[in-house]
């Protein structure tokens, strides 16, 4: 496993395929987030890695299916402990790679990478399957589930081991293998885990992780005839993309995608547990997860104090180096991805939106070495039309609109105002009210005075173009199986 170029002393990744570190032929270049500087060459892979690594999956499919989900479990445990022996090394790789703070990468995307491998491992140890008696035929009717084969893996930037993780670990668990295509930005804790892998004892083949772009390796494993299962997490463009390139194949899709995630706030919300939640809400990593709050609406009644104590309180998340813990934002992940959460502020200034904060980089307190990073302030915008494209799309960064509503009906139609359907939170005390909203709203995943309370067991994803599909618990265990009817006459 080669570690470093040494004519320019950077970081260079290796695919995984078959248990074997592999160079490539040719490598693209992956930035320094918070500084704006090229410190690691990931392989730029295509239809040769893509097959090389789908031959390995496939050969190492009998023997890994053919295990006990105990004896999987085992590894998988093992893998975990890896995970959280070398916990610091992956943070402050992840936080590197990808701008986010130190703090998020050691408290949430670690934590929760090591968590995927025990929870599911453990899980598919508890599932069970249907039984018809069919006495009055003389048969008994009963199902099985079956690992599908190899299994196609696509993940984002944003949360980089944390969702790659979410999906190796019960496509593994549930005893299929793998070949997983992380994003190009953010590959270096995929490439670390390999190690750990190797170190665990999972076989030579079962993960395969080959390193590349979107529309090289991604879609050399879309459309590769032999892997009947994509998961995908990231942009409904790209989902878009890969349900066209699968569909001659009949493949087994789930894609889980951007959302434009309403809050709805009535006037008996607790302001102080709800302000500081929907700040968080609005603005956690960056405002980089799927699930953030990018549309907040408030009952006309309490919206002049709402909108006064959330700016004071969005002004204090502190937008920083990643390598500080006191900050609570660290880079946007990339110089294009900045201009494009940019583009918006300048879009809702021009429609006549008020910035109330998070104009300029000047407003941030920046050592000299990261002034070339991709930072921005967090940002709160009012006054802009919910047909404007600002309130439409997906911004996937640390911006947030709010608006006053006058009744219930309208928040809700509001709330829905929009092609996606991801997440929503509903604040009241009236048990009744958030009920009613909840079910009326249309999206996936409903939070009600919290937002992001997770348990791995809940069914995640979303409605809309927000995604196809659910995973999570026994979704996962159902996606990533085939269901069998066996009828036995007797
Ligand atoms: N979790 C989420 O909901 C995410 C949403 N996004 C949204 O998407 C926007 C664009 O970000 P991108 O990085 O361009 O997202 P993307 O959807 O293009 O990238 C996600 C993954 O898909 C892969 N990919 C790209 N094109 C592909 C293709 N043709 N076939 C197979 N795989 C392909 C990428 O290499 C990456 O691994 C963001 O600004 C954000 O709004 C992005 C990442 C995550
Ligand atoms: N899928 C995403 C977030 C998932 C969070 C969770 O499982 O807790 C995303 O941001 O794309």
């Amino acid at each position: 496993m080669s570690k470093t170029s040494g004519e320019h002393s950077l970081l260079v990744l290796e695919n995984y395929i078959g248990g074997k570190f592999v160079s490539c032929r040719s490598y693209i270049d992956s930035y320094d987030p918070s500084t704006g500087e090229v410190y690691c060459k990931v392989p730029d892979s295509g239809k040769e890695e893509v097959d090389a690594a789908v031959a390995a999956a496939e050969e190492a499919f009998p023997e890994w299916s053919a295990r006990s989900p105990e004896q999987r479990a085992k590894i998988l445990h093992k893998l975990a402990d890896l995970i959280e022996a070398n916990l610091e090394e992956f943070a402050q790789a992840e936080s590197k790679d990808q701008g986010k703070t130190i703090t998020a990468a050691r408290t949430v995307d670690i934590p929760r990478a090591a968590y995927n491998f025990r929870f599911f491992s453990t899980s598919m140890l508890h599932h069970t399957t249907d039984c018809s008696p069919m006495d009055h035929m003389g048969c008994l009717n009963y199902t099985v589930r079956c690992p599908v084969g190899v299994a196609g893996l696509i993940s984002p930037w944003n949360l980089p081991l944390y969702l790659l993780t979410w999906k190796i670990a019960p496509a593994i668990a549930a005893g299929n293998t793998v070949v997983a295509k992380p994003s190009e930005m953010t590959s270096v804790t995929a490439w670390m885990l390999c190690k750990l892998i190797q170190q665990a004892g999972v076989p030579p083949g079962v993960v395969n992780i080959v390193f590349g772009s979107g529309p090289r390796a991604g879609d050399a494993l879309v459309s590769h005839p032999e892997v009947p299962l994509i998961s995908f997490t990231g942009s409904t463009a790209t989902a878009q993309r890969i349900t066209e390139r699968s569909a001659p194949y009949c493949k087994k899709l789930s894609l889980e995608l951007g959302g434009k995630n309403p809050a709805i706030i009535f006037a008996d919300a607790d302001l102080d547990q709800c302000i500081e939640t929907t700040v968080r809400s609005s603005f956690l990593n960056q405002g980089e997860i799927c699930l953030c709050t990018s549309r907040i609406y408030v009952e006309r009644s309490i919206y002049s104090e709402f909108l006064e104590r959330f700016v004071a309180a969005a002004k204090k998340w502190k937008t920083g180096v990643p390598s500080d813990p006191s900050s609570k934002n660290g880079a946007l992940i990339s110089k294009e991805h900045l201009e494009k959460v940019r583009s918006y502020i300048a879009l809702a200034k021009s429609e006549g939106g008020i910035i109330h904060c998070g104009e300029g980089l000047d407003q941030l307190d920046l050592p000299e070495r990261n002034k070339s990073g991709y930072f921005m302030p967090t940002t709160v915008i009012t006054g802009i039309s919910d047909s404007s494209r600002v309130m439409q799309e997906e911004i996937f960064g640390p911006v947030t609109c709010i608006s006053p509503f006058d009744t219930e009906d309208e928040a809700v139609a509001r709330g829905n105002g929009v092609r996606y359907g991801l997440s929503a939170t509903v604040w009241s005390k009236d048990v009744g009210k958030v009920h009613r909203v909840a079910q009326r709203l249309q999206a996936g995943l409903v939070w009600t005075n919290c937002w992001l309370v997770r348990d791995l067991n809940l069914p995640f994803g979303g409605m809309k173009n927000s995604g196809v599909g659910r995973e999570g618990g026994k979704d996962s265990y159902h996606f990533f199986t085939e269901v069998k009817s066996i009828t036995i006459k007797h």
